[in-house]
């Protein structure tokens, strides 16, 4: 590619936060105050080494201490502001906020998020609906903005499940099938060109150890 020429794609790299002290355990929402474990610094300096292959344009986080935590190593490396964007924040959980994994499983609710997450909204809290649709404005938004660009975007477990299951055509309700571990980069690529085209999928949950290739798919 010659030099000053804009690449054919946006580039959307999706990260999730790295490991907290209650990962698994505990569905934190959007509870204030929870930073990451020892491990999951680690992971955010490990995930700031892979993307430094890349031509990384912009670094938007989700405005919680977790995602801007990982984001930090990233957007230092190649001196980039931190951007916090609300569209990319963890879904109210409402009442669930906080509360023991294992202990909402015990709920018959809980049967109805497994079979039914298209219907779902949490109580006082967000539908998997709308996290869906604030997750595609924020992408599509994005996207627009930086047309050529690449752009990493620190977010949550649910919002990228999501925004990936959607990226790949499946519906609300079987989002669940993708896992997005801490840490994880999930990929999607936009044509500048042609803006109504939906994007191509990449990358899902990687914890590959190069990212070098992702610019020549
Ligand atoms: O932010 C998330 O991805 C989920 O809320 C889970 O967070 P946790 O890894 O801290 O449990």
């Amino acid at each position: 590619m010659a030099v000053n020429e804009q690449p054919q794609t946006t580039l959307i790299l999706l990260v999730r936060h790295g490991q907290t002290p209650t990962t698994g355990q505990v569905l934190p929402g959007r509870a204030p105050g929870l930073q990451l474990s020892e491990h999951g610094r680690t992971q955010a300096a490990k995930v700031a080494e892979r993307l430094a292959v890349l031509p990384v344009t912009a670094v938007y986080a989700s405005p919680m201490e977790r995602t801007v935590e990982t984001a930090t190593p990233t957007a230092d490396h190649f001196g980039l502001p931190i951007v916090e964007e609300s569209g990319l924040i963890e879904g109210d959980f409402g009442d669930w906020t906080g509360a023991q994994l294992a202990d909402l499983m015990k709920l018959p609710a809980w049967r109805k998020v497994q079979r039914r997450p298209d219907k779902f909204r949490f109580p006082h809290g967000e539908s998997f609906a709308e996290i869906q649709r604030r997750m595609a404005t924020t992408l599509s938004r994005l996207r627009n903005q930086h047309p050529g660009g690449t752009v990493v975007c620190f977010s949550h477990a649910d919002p990228i499940r999501i925004a990936v299951s959607d990226a790949l055509g499946a519906p609300l309700r079987r989002f669940q099938r993708v896992s997005i571990g801490p840490c994880s980069v999930s990929a999607l690529a936009y044509s500048v060109a042609k803006p109504e085209d939906d994007p191509r999928v990449l990358m899902v949950n990687s914890t590959l150890e190069s990212l070098a290739d992702l610019r020549a798919t």
